[in-house]
């Protein structure tokens, strides 16, 4: 891969070790991905957070990492959701010593420049690129919304891939930075109208068919970005689409080239209900309410306040997001809402890489496909898939 001179003296530890070793990642996997040069981004998304996913040796290595210079690259960067809340884990009950590591990777990155905004919908809290910028993101659900939703260029990053990318403001130029690798290879034509819970059936269905190629679908009814979220978590979880295309939605649909796609498809409403089906894996009530994969926005918050409004709910409710969005909903008067009925916003915390099944907890309520996708291999818990009014129960 070709370096610049500068680059070539970062390599050199010119700049320190922290960008030594970043450099030597970034060099690493441009060699693999055949790279020509590095790129320039403008944003970085960082996966790697949890302690149930790092443990003891990656918040070792991030605090060691921490302890060099990182130089002034100046990368908007954001950080995944941690498995806790990071201020309130007492309160929900999270255990004490994943609690206090949590923090402590957590201040690691915000030492390596990451910023502790602790959520996968960064795009929702002030780390928006813009169409056409080459950014370096690591979670699959923020990945296949950036790339489509909002046409940015990513590739799939891993959590040290993105870190290095965000240290050295660069990635390897390689896959979607690149026009011709954004074409659409699956036509989905679906042939019901879609709504809640349907949109990450789809993506389930899709994501297995597909692997990690790009879908373009044709929708009956316009989906909201809620449903774009949702959609494309369901697609990168089930397979490792990073990128879809949308008939009359998504940015880059017209130069999808979809009538150069290898195949075709039709989804059916009994598809889609089968499916919904099959992601649940047990008929016994939820002792859990998890909403929030990905993140819960201030509208599917004000939702949830307006089903709950007045009434007592019977099972536990969790609402995961950012800090920042709970704090336009504490404005709004939908958290006090929520919790007069007896569910809690539970900040920064992402439920798949939560220790929650070492709280008590035996079946989760959800309505994201990724989360009744990942909640039985990850936490070992039984999951109830369905929309948000069916799942919460009164009293
Ligand atoms: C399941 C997932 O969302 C969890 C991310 O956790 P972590 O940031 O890798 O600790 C990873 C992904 O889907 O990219
Ligand atoms: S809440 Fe869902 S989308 Fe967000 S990080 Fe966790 S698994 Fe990924």
């Amino acid at each position: 891969m070709y370096l610049t001179r500068e680059e070539e003296a970062m390599c050199n530890g010119e700049y320190g070790e922290t960008i030594r070793k970043s450099m030597d990642l970034l060099v690493a996997l441009g060699d693999i991905y055949g790279a020509s040069e590095l790129v320039k981004i403008t944003s970085a998304q960082v996966s790697g957070v949890s302690y149930k996913t790092i443990g003891e040796a990656g918040l070792e290595y991030l605090e060691d990492l921490a302890k060099g210079d990182i130089g002034d690259a100046n990368t908007i960067s954001t950080l995944n959701p941690p498995g806790t809340d990071l201020d309130n884990w007492k309160k929900f009950g999270f255990p004490e010593d994943f609690s206090i590591k949590q923090n402590r990777i957590v201040d690691a990155y915000a030492k390596l420049g990451v910023s502790k905004t602790c959520t996968c919908t960064p795009y929702l809290v002030g780390n928006v690129p813009r169409f056409g910028d080459h950014i370096a993101w690591a979670e699959s659900s923020a990945v296949a919304y950036v790339n489509s939703v909002i046409g940015a260029r990513t590739n799939r990053e891993g959590g040290p891939g993105a870190l290095a990318a965000s240290i050295v403001g660069k990635t390897p130029m390689y896959g979607f930075h690149f026009e011709e690798n954004r074409k659409a290879n699956l036509v989905v034509n679906v042939e019901c109208e879609l709504s809640g819970a349907d949109f990450g059936a789809l993506g389930y269905i899709i994501g297995q068919k597909v692997g990690g190629g790009i879908p373009y679908f044709i929708l009956q009814n316009t989906p909201d970005n809620n449903d774009l979220k949702t959609l494309g978590a369901a697609l990168a979880s089930s397979g490792s689409v990073a990128l879809y295309h949308m008939e009359n939605v998504t940015p880059e649909y017209k130069v999808a080239e979809k009538e150069n796609a290898e195949d075709k498809i039709a989804i059916t409403r009994e598809d889609i209900d089968e499916t919904r089906t099959n992601l649940t894996t047990t008929d016994v009530t939820p002792d859990l309410i998890c909403l929030g994969c990905p993140h819960a926005s201030l509208e599917e918050i004000k939702k949830v306040a307006n089903i709950v409004e007045g009434k007592k709910i019977q099972n536990k409710l969790w609402i995961c997001t950012s800090v920042a969005v709970k704090a336009s909903a504490d404005r709004m008067g939908y958290t006090t809402t929520i919790e007069n009925a007896g569910g809690n916003i539970v900040c920064d915390t992402c439920m798949v890489v939560a220790p929650i099944e070492d709280m008590g907890f035996k079946v989760i309520g959800v309505n994201s496909a990724k989360a009744a996708n990942y909640i039985p291999s990850m936490c070992g818990l039984e999951v109830r898939y369905d929309d948000v009014e069916n799942l919460i129960q009164f009293q």
